[in-house]
């Protein structure tokens, strides 16, 4: 009762403010950043619009868009109820990164109108971080922005996520002593997370992939009313495996969680094969309670930041804008996200890889860093940098 008294003083009036850079005491400052000395200004812009990225806050600011249909795994809450959760990705933005970021909730969930709001939105930002939007839809609005605008955009839930999974993945395989090529992986919720996860992992070398949503196991000979399962399903499966989780996950090396609260039983966990890894990441409550699980497990992660390892977005979103912001990116491509995996994972040294330390702290700022350099360094030889972030010259 006390930590949720806590939680909600935490909460009162919201967990962000506007603050300004310098100070407005005089009618001489007035004139200088309003009217009439900021004119100058909206004309150099208008004769060169790459100067808004000197001249404006958009050159450190990323949108935070949700239409609250996918909140953690709360579902379609709607956009007032996501705010919190879009103001603390705004504050963590800011605390990690130094990033500006302003939540940004929409009262729509139709595809067409959040395409053309947040394309309307764009010149005001350097980035757009999507969030918690429900599937299939997160995956056209996001095609689409990145196709038409000039500047990142990246579903958080989608490609977050999936650089996480596999930056924590590679690192838990080596304490088991297994390959990905070998491993069987089952991935439940083929929702955002979870298809962009499997693609990640599949780009990474893993073969044996099978995916599992309410109805089963996803197997390509079941024709799918939603074309996005019917593409995932002929990437995965390679075995036609059928059944519920209970079936598919027997003698499974690792378990992927993107689902809902508690669909992973204990039995399950003790039909998978020896040294398994869980990854239960739904958010808040995990797919099995970590309590009962990690006994019975070589390496336990969850989303949450309450028990070791910690899979969760905010070690990515932070640093992939911060390196995308600097070097003042088009796109945040798949060379950019796979250097933010790897950049993670190194962060832990191999001689310090253990069970319960596979994914560095939120709070290691190497994490920032590190990503913020291999970010940049891929944008600029994959072509997205308008700006070559370690020699200061342009592209
Ligand atoms: N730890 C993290 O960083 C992280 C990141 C993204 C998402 N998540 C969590 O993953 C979950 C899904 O998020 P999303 O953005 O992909 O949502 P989404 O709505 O796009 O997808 C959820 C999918 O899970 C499926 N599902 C629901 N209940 C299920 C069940 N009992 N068994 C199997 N499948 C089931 C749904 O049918 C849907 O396909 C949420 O709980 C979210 O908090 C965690
Ligand atoms: O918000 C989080 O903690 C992670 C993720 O974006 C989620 O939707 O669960
Ligand atoms: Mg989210």
């Amino acid at each position: 009762m006390e930590l949720l008294d806590e939680i909600m003083l935490l909460h009162k009036g919201g967990k962000l403010e506007t603050t300004l850079k310098n100070p407005i005491r005089t009618k001489e400052d007035l004139s200088k950043v309003y009217t009439p000395g900021v004119a100058e200004v909206c004309q150099a812009i208008a004769q060169d619009q790459a100067q808004a990225y000197e001249l404006t806050t958009k050159k450190n600011t990323v949108a935070v868009v949700s239409d609250g249909t996918a909140v953690l795994g709360l579902g379609d809450i709607g956009p007032r109820a996501a705010m919190p959760v879009m103001e603390g990705k705004a504050a963590l933005f800011k605390q990690f990164a130094n990033v500006d970021a302003v939540p940004i909730c929409l009262d729509t969930k139709g595809t067409e109108e959040i395409i053309a709001i947040v394309k309307a939105l764009a010149p005001t930002f350097g980035g757009i971080n999507l969030e918690d939007i429900s599937s299939p839809r997160c995956f056209e609005i996001e095609k689409r922005l990145r196709n038409e605008l000039d500047i990142p955009v990246f579903h958080d839930d989608q490609h977050g996520t999936a650089i996480v999974v596999l930056a924590g993945l590679l690192n838990a395989l080596k304490v088991c002593g297994k390959e990905i090529k070998d491993v069987k992986i089952v991935v439940n919720g083929i929702g955002a997370a979870g298809i962009s996860v499997s693609k990640m992992l599949l780009h990474a070398g893993a073969v044996n992939l099978i995916g599992v949503d309410r109805e089963g196991a996803l197997n390509r000979q079941v024709p799918y009313s939603r074309t996005h399962w019917s593409e995932y399903a002929r990437m995965t499966n390679p075995n036609l495996e059928t059944g519920q989780l209970s079936d598919v996950i027997k003698g499974a090396d690792v378990f992927i969680g993107v689902s809902a609260p508690d669909v992973l039983k204990l039995e399950d966990v003790l039909n998978m094969a020896k040294d398994p890894i869980v990854f239960a990441m739904a958010n808040p409550t995990p797919e099995i309670d970590p309590a009962i699980a990690a006994p019975h497990v070589r390496v336990m992660a969850t989303g949450r930041s309450d028990y070791p390892n910690q899979i969760n977005n905010v070690l990515c979103f932070p640093g992939i804008f911060r390196g995308a912001l600097d070097c003042e990116a088009t796109d945040i491509n798949d060379e950019m996200k796979l250097a933010a995996a790897k950049a993670i994972s190194s962060v832990i040294d191999p001689a310090d890889l253990h069970e319960t330390y596979i994914i560095p702290d939120a709070f290691d700022p190497r994490v920032v860093e590190r990503i913020r350099i291999a970010v940049a360094e891929a944008a600029f030889t994959s072509g997205a940098a308008r700006k070559n972030l370690l020699i200061g010259a342009n592209s």
